[in-house]
């Protein structure tokens, strides 16, 4: 449900493992363009889709008798979207987007079961996923993560294919965690490479980012182990490292010296951080946990300081035992 670069190049992962796939798009010269030429002519364009994909307008064409519900809309649009759609009672969801709901402060599968549907059904898969590399088949990793071990085991033999390599996770909230925080820190990692550092600053920042992730998580119950792994550590490098990300080049126009506006202007595709960094900040104050980082991000987003004065203040923070 949702025919953007990761719906799209998720639903390409799905066909690739053998499912028969049909992926909902709002627009219809998007679904022509998937069904007659194998493109799709918003986003990817110039992958060529495997023939195993419909493409369809009607969210309920695409809904019947789906075993799996793969949810692919932005994380602050999930909602209204899953309140529209007639979700199969016998199907199973998995959640691809990474992000806090600004209102509820919920995760993506907390904000699915806060609809009604029973979080045992419910399941995550991230990790190191850029969708422009996946697309391009190179390998890479991933994590799905279900409550029920026997579920995520299951989930994970439906999407496996020689490029794309599923681990199993219990640790749904930890995974979300990792999923949405990396989301703010490669802003502040983007800022600080549109600042000119160079691998010192930006590893130091998504160190001590991960630190920041890490404490969240385990208030949240989050079994610590997850940070160091692909929905944490891996898909926070893959993020703040490459410029495939569009939230590390936000931060990038942001460091440059672009405002919040034109550094929107400038960018393709959602970055979620950039709207969920102030529901992580409140979520980490409601739980007395520490975050500058994201702090300092919520207010270069807000106009309240400069990527330049964000990163002396961190530097000027006083120091202690680094656990
Ligand atoms: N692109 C990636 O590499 C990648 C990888 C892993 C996870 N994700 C996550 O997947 C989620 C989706 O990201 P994406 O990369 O596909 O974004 P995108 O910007 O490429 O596409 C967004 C999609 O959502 C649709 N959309 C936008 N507003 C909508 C609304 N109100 N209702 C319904 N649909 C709407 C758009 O039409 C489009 O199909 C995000 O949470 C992102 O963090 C992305
Ligand atoms: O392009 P980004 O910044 O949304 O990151 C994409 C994925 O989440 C990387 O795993």
């Amino acid at each position: 449900m949702g025919a953007g670069s990761w719906g799209t190049a998720f639903a390409m992962i799905m066909a690739d493992a053998g499912n028969e796939v049909r992926l909902w798009a709002r627009r219809t010269e998007v679904a022509e363009g998937i069904n007659t030429e194998q493109r799709n002519p918003a986003y990817l364009t110039s992958v060529e889709l495997p023939t195993g994909i419909h493409a369809v307008t009607e969210a309920d064409a695409a809904l019947a008798d789906a075993e799996l519900v793969v949810l692919a809309v932005p994380s602050q649009q999930l909602r209204e979207n899953l309140l529209q759609w007639q979700i199969p009672e016998s199907s199973r969801l998995i959640s691809l987007a990474k992000g806090i709901e600004n209102a509820s402060l919920l995760t993506m599968s907390q904000v699915v079961a806060d609809t009604g549907i029973s979080s045992d059904r419910v399941l995550v898969v991230t990790g190191p996923n850029l969708a422009g590399e996946i697309a391009e088949r190179q390998p890479a990793a991933s994590v799905v993560a279900a409550w029920d071990p026997t579920l995520a085991r299951e989930v994970s033999e439906r999407c496996r294919t020689r490029y794309f390599r599923p681990y199993t996770s219990i640790d749904v909230v930890g995974c979300e965690i990792g999923g949405a925080t990396k989301n703010a820190i490669a802003l502040a990692v983007g800022m600080g490479h549109g600042l000119g550092f160079g691998a010192n600053s930006l590893a130091s920042l998504i160190t001590r980012g991960l630190a920041e992730t890490s404490r969240l998580g385990e208030a949240l119950g989050a079994d610590p182990h997850t940070f160091a792994g692909l929905a944490g550590m891996g898909d926070l490098v893959a993020t703040c490292m490459s410029p495939l990300s569009r939230n590390r080049t936000f931060g990038e126009h942001l460091g440059r010296g672009h405002d919040v506006q034109r550094a929107t202007e400038l960018s393709r595709g959602v970055a979620e951080g950039v709207r969920s960094a102030g529901s992580i900040q409140a979520l980490a104050e409601r739980h007395g946990v520490d975050m500058p980082i994201v702090g300092h991000v919520v207010d270069v987003l807000a106009g309240r300081q400069s990527p330049r004065d964000a990163i002396s203040t961190m530097m000027a923070r006083h120091t202690r035992p680094e656990r």
